[in-house]
């Protein structure tokens, strides 16, 4: 697969060159930039979409409904029985079919609910991905809001579903599923670019969604992204900080205000381009996550990642949950090349970030129930 621009869509034309018979849809990875988690906790982040890597996901019109598994995403096929052994012991069972099924679920009961017309044509979903798998760089979500871009146009309703409203349902999907997660990563997908979130909790209950502020991309200093196949479930890594937020733990309530503070600061120093203050936040970023999650959860290589980074004074914090570190070399390139090599030496890759422009088409800003959302 090749990104193809800004656009994250195909549509092919059938044989008469009238309907599309064939759709296609990629989403792209994400890098919390500042304030994550605290999104799944009424908080706020600063997030960016990255061209880097994205999930694509195609609808055929098809006589049955089909929901195809992926040959190596989903377990199905596999070299020998101790590779799939060690693939189930690191990856779990689960690959991107149970998120197509959800997706389809969560798309379909929203438009019930909303009396949407769904036509009656069948269709067969089928997916890709290149995004380095369950290293918090939002693998899951981008299958989802792939399929759910899909189905948007399938269907013909992208103008019925506001694009505030999108990133809940696909949100909706994997808390069908089980899997504990906020809505940042689904909101950078759906709307594309560098994004301002703010999930306060009056808002969120008033609205159902947060507010959604796209900033200009070029604020962003050159940074870089480090990872490794080191996969772990991102459900089950938040699920014990939730159990205890829930329960009115106050290091972990207080904590997570704290991260969401950070935005705040963060914004200003983003539309300043005071990128030594950025560092500093996005430091403390991380240690507020390593105090609350603790080192058995976060992973001793997931730390070790972002550990690389600072000891040659770079700033460093996970993208997600774990398995990806976002890295800026305030010192410029100098600092840029000893992070490459201090890298190298550990194992890890590394690459530099491209930032994706906004995604949003003509019908997608029409459905905005306010411009500066
Ligand atoms: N690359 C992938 N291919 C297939 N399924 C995936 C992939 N990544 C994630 N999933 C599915 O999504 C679930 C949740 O993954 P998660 O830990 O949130 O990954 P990520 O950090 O990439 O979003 C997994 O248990 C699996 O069912
Ligand atoms: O912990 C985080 O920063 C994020 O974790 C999840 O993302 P993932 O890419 O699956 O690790 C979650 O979905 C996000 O809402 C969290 O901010
Ligand atoms: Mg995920």
């Amino acid at each position: 697969m090749e990104p193809n621009g800004s656009s994250p869509s195909l549509t092919k034309a059938d044989e008469n060159g009238s309907a599309p018979a064939i759709i296609e849809h990629k989403a792209f990875a994400r890098i919390g930039l500042l304030g994550n988690p605290s999104d799944g906790y009424y908080g706020r982040t600063i997030s960016l979409n990255i061209e880097n890597f994205w999930a694509s996901v195609r609808l055929e019109p098809s006589s049955d409904l089909l929901i195809l598994s992926h040959p190596t995403h989903d377990l199905v096929k596999s070299a020998s029985l101790s590779q799939l052994v060690n693939r189930l012991e690191n990856e779990g069972y689960y690959g991107g079919v149970r998120l197509l099924l959800a997706t389809c679920k969560v798309f379909t009961n929203y438009c019930k609910e909303q009396g949407i017309h769904l036509h009656n044509n069948n269709f067969s979903l089928s997916y890709d991905t290149n995004i380095p798998r369950q290293t918090g760089l939002s693998g899951s979500s981008a299958i989802v809001c792939a399929a759910f871009s899909c189905l948007l146009d399938f269907y013909k309703v992208r103008d019925k579903i506001a694009v505030e409203i999108r990133p809940q349902l696909i949100l909706n999907a994997e808390k069908d599923l089980g899997i504990v997660a906020g809505l940042q990563d689904r909101v950078a997908q759906v709307y594309g670019g560098l994004l301002y979130m703010d999930f306060n909790k009056e808002c969120m209950d008033k609205l159902g969604h947060g507010i959604y502020t796209q900033l200009d991309t070029s604020l962003i200093p050159p940074l870089h992204l480090i990872y490794a196949e080191n996969p772990s479930d991102s459900g089950k890594v938040h699920s014990p900080v939730r159990q205890r937020w829930l329960d009115g733990d106050k290091f972990i309530i207080s904590s997570m205000e704290e991260v969401a503070n950070l935005v705040l600061e963060g914004k200003t120093t983003l539309l300043e381009k005071d990128y030594a203050k950025l560092a500093t936040l996005m430091n403390r970023n991380f240690d507020l996550r390593r105090q609350m999650f603790g080192d058995a959860a976060l992973g001793a290589l997931n730390i070790e990642m972002v550990e690389v980074a600072r000891r040659v004074g770079a700033a460093s914090k996970f993208t997600g949950s774990g398995g990806a570190v976002v890295a800026f070399c305030p010192d410029g390139p100098s600092q840029v090349d000893a992070l490459t090599d201090a890298c190298k030496k550990a194992g890890f890759s590394i690459v530099p970030v491209k930032v994706v422009p906004s995604l949003l088409n003509e019908i997608d800003i029409r459905t905005q129930s306010s411009k500066v959302a």
